[in-house]
C-alpha cells in the first residue's frame, strides 16, 4: 500500500475513542513528553561524560570499538535483552548480541548489551507457585531495563523479548528513555509440532484418565519440540503483533522463524534502523514519539481484530500508562463493537501463528484495517513516519533483504479473512460489568452456544481446590466456578489456565459451565467462557468475597453483562469471605514481592504496583 493511496476515512469509532484518550491524557501526556525533552541531547550520549566514566563504560570492550568510543561521534546501540535458556522463545537470543556488535561495527558504529532482563516462562510456572511472580515480573522487567539503560551512553535501543510479561515490561522500561530510538528485536516462532487442538485433546484424555503420563510427556514434546515462541496465539505472539501495528518492529518479522536466512537480516536490518533514529542521525525519532495515543489505539485495534491474549488488557493498559496515555476497558469494549474478528489462530481457531504468517500475516492485517479505516495511517514508526510501510511482507531477493507489497488476498481464509468477509463483525474481546465489578472476557475463543451461562456457583479460593472437586466427581452438572483471592493483592494475579482441561471436559459433556475470577487466564486460554480481572478483587472488599455456593450467576458474554443474582439488601448483609492469605508471602521467591502485593493497582488500571491507581 503506497503512502499516496487516498486516505480512506477514519471509522467514526475509533476518531471518538482516540479523542477521548488524548483528552483524557491531556495532562499526564504533555508532562511525560516534558520530561523526555528534558532528557533530550545532541548525542552521541556519552559525550562529555567524566573520563573514569567512560573508561568503566567501555573498558572490556576491544581496541577497535574502544577506538570509535573515544571519539564521541558514531552512536552507541544498547541492548537489552531478555535471554535465557528456559524460555525456547528467547533461547535464540544467545548470540545475538554478537550479531548486533558486528553490524553495528560495519555500519561504523558500536554496540553493547546494556543489561539483561529476567523473563519468567508461564508454561513452566503454569499451575505452580512460581506463577504468582509472573505478572509482578513485568514490573520487575520494566526496572531492570530502567537500570540497564541508566548508564547513559547510548543512542538507541534494542530490545531483545518476546514473550508475555517481558515486552510490555520491556516497553513500560524504554519509555521511561522514550528520548531514546527503541526498535524491537523479535526471534521468531518454533516451527509447526503437533497442533494446539490435538495437544489439548490429549490433556483432555489425561485428566480423564484415558491416556498415561507418557503419552501427555510425548504429546507436550511434540507440541514443544524445539527453539523459539510457542505457535499457540497467546500473549507473547499477542505482543509481536503489538509491536509492529504499534511500529516498533519491523514489519513481518515477527513470525520469520528462528535460525533462517530472512531472521538474520531482519536482525541486521533492525540495527540499522536503530542507528539512523539516534538524535543527529538522518531520521532523529525517539520512542516517545512512536508510541503516542494513536499507536496505543492501534494496539487495541490489532488485539481485537486477531482475538489476541485477554493479559493485554493489563499490559497494554500499564505500557500506555508508562507513555502518560490513559486508556481503560471502556476504550477496549466501544473499539470492540467496531473492529472485526480477522484471524482464528489457537485457541481462536486450529490454525497457529506459522499459518497465519503463511496465510498473509501481519502485513494483509494492517493493508486490510487500514483500507476500512481502522487503524490511523498518520503514526510514527520505525520505518518512518506512516503505517502505509508496515502493509509490507519481507523476503530475500537474491540474498538480499527485500519488501513486498502484503498479498491482497488471504491464502488462507480459514485462518485470516479480509474486513470485507471477517470472522466476526465484532472484536475478540469483550468487557463485562454487573453487581460483581468490572471483568474482561475472551469471546473469540468461545462458541456462540457457550457465550450465555445461567447456573449456580460453586466457590472456591485457589484453583487446586476446583481440581480437587472435579477429581470428586462433584461438578458433572452446569455450574460458576467462583476462583477468588487471585487478584494482584492477594497472590500476585496467577493465570489459572490449568483448569482449562477439566472445564473444557465437563464443556463437552454438555454442561453450561462458565469461570467468574479475579484471577487471569493465559492468552492460550479458550473455549469455555472465563470472566476474568474481575475488579475491584476479592482482597480489597470486592463484592466477589460475598458469592456464596448455590448463589445463581448470570454470564453473557455478548451482551456484556456479569451478575450475581442475590438482591443488594442481602449482599450487603452478607460477611465476606476473609481466608487467611499468609502463605502468599513465603516461599519460591514471594517473601521479595511483598511491595508489589501491596502497592498493584486495580486491573483496569494494569495491576501494576509502579504506577498503582495514579
Ligand atoms: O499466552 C499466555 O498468556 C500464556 O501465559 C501462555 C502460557 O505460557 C501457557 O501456559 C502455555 O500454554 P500451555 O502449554 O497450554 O500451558
Ligand atoms: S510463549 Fe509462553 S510458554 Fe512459550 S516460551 Fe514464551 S512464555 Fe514460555
Amino acid at each position: 500500500m503506497s503512502s499516496d493511496a487516498l486516505p480512506t476515512p477514519l471509522h467514526p469509532v475509533l476518531d471518538l475513542v482516540t479523542r477521548r484518550v488524548i483528552e483524557r491524557s491531556r495532562d499526564s501526556r504533555a508532562a511525560y513528553l516534558r520530561t523526555m525533552a528534558s532528557l533530550r541531547k545532541p548525542g552521541p550520549y556519552r559525550a562529555g561524560m567524566g573520563c573514569a566514566n567512560a573508561a568503566h563504560a567501555f573498558a572490556a570492550m576491544p581496541e577497535q570499538d574502544k577506538l570509535v568510543l573515544r571519539q564521541e561521534r558514531e552512536p552507541n546501540l544498547g541492548i537489552v535483552t531478555a535471554y535465557n535458556d528456559m524460555l525456547s522463545a528467547h533461547q535464540p537470543y544467545e548470540h545475538y548480541p554478537e550479531q548486533i556488535r558486528a553490524t553495528a561495527r560495519q555500519l561504523g558504529a558500536t554496540a553493547q548489551v546494556a543489561g539483561g532482563v529476567p523473563a519468567m516462562c508461564d508454561g513452566v510456572t503454569q499451575g505452580y507457585e512460581g506463577m504468582e511472580l509472573s505478572l509482578f515480573s513485568r514490573d520487575v522487567i520494566a526496572m531492570a531495563a530502567a537500570v540497564a539503560l541508566s548508564h547513559n551512553v547510548f543512542d538507541s535501543v534494542l530490545c531483545l523479548g518476546i514473550c508475555d510479561k517481558i515486552v510490555p515490561g520491556l516497553v513500560i522500561g524504554a519509555l521511561q528513555f522514550g528520548h531514546l530510538p527503541a526498535v524491537f528485536v523479535p526471534a521468531g516462532p518454533m516451527t509447526s509440532g503437533l497442533s494446539n487442538d490435538d495437544k489439548a485433546r490429549v490433556r483432555q484424555q489425561y485428566a480423564q484418565g484415558l491416556v498415561d503420563r507418557q503419552a501427555l510427556l510425548a504429546a507436550e514434546e511434540a507440541a514443544y519440540h524445539g527453539a523459539g515462541t510457542c505457535t499457540f496465539y497467546g500473549t507473547a505472539n499477542s505482543n509481536q503483533m503489538l509491536m509492529e501495528i504499534m511500529g516498533l518492529q519491523l514489519p513481518g518479522s515477527s513470525f520469520v522463524n528462528p535460525g533462517t536466512p530472512l531472521r538474520q537480516a531482519l536482525t541486521d536490518f533492525a540495527v540499522w534502523r536503530a542507528l539512523r533514529m539516534r538524535a543527529g542521525g538522518p531520521e532523529p525519532l525517539g520512542m516517545a514519539e512512536v508510541i503516542d495515543e494513536k499507536a496505543i489505539v492501534n494496539g487495541i485495534v490489532g488485539l481485537l481484530a486477531t482475538g489476541g491474549s485477554t493479559n493485554h488488557t493489563l499490559h497494554l493498559v500499564a505500557m500506555a500508562r508508562a507513555a502518560g496515555i490513559r486508556i481503560d476497558w471502556d476504550d477496549f469494549a466501544e473499539l470492540s463493537e467496531a473492529v472485526p474478528l480477522l484471524a482464528r489462530v489457537y485457541p481462536n481457531g486450529k490454525a497457529d501463528v506459522n499459518h497465519f504468517h503463511a496465510a498473509g500475516g501481519m502485513g494483509f492485517l494492517i493493508a486490510q484495517l487500514l483500507q476500512a479505516g481502522l487503524l490511523h495511517a498518520d503514526v510514527n514508526t520505525i520505518l518512518g513516519h506512516g503505517l502505509h510501510r508496515f502493509a509490507v511482507e519481507p523476503w530475500l531477493d537474491n540474498g538480499q533483504l527485500a519488501w513486498r507489497a502484503a498479498p491482497q488476498a488471504s491464502a488462507d481464509e480459514s485462518v485470516l479473512r479480509p474486513v470485507a468477509a471477517p470472522f466476526s463483525a465484532d472484536g475478540g474481546l469483550k468487557r463485562l460489568r454487573g453487581n460483581l465489578g468490572r471483568a474482561v472476557v475472551k469471546t473469540s475463543a468461545v462458541k456462540p452456544e457457550h457465550r450465555l451461562v445461567h447456573a449456580p456457583a460453586v466457590v472456591v479460593e485457589s484453583q487446586q481446590a476446583l481440581a480437587e472437586l472435579y477429581k470428586q466427581g462433584a461438578l458433572e452438572r452446569d455450574f460458576v466456578a467462583v476462583v477468588r483471592f487471585q487478584g494482584p493483592q492477594a497472590n500476585g494475579m496467577p493465570e489459572l489456565h490449568k483448569l482449562t482441561p477439566i472445564l473444557g471436559i465437563l464443556q463437552d459433556k454438555g454442561f453450561k459451565v462458565a469461570l467468574v475470577t479475579d484471577g487471569r487466564m493465559s492468552g492460550a486460554s479458550g473455549k469455555v467462557p472465563a470472566a476474568i480481572h474481575v475488579s475491584p478483587e476479592a482482597v480489597s472488599g470486592g463484592a466477589i468475597a460475598r458469592v456464596q455456593d448455590g448463589d445463581m450467576i448470570r454470564l453473557d458474554c455478548d451482551a456484556g453483562l456479569l451478575e450475581l443474582e442475590v438482591a443488594d439488601t442481602e449482599l450487603g448483609q452478607r460477611t465476606a469471605s476473609a481466608p487467611d492469605l499468609s502463605a502468599n508471602g513465603h516461599g519460591y521467591g514471594r517473601e521479595l514481592f511483598g511491595l508489589f502485593r501491596r502497592n498493584a493497582g486495580l486491573a483496569e488500571n494494569g495491576a501494576s504496583a509502579l504506577f498503582g491507581n495514579d
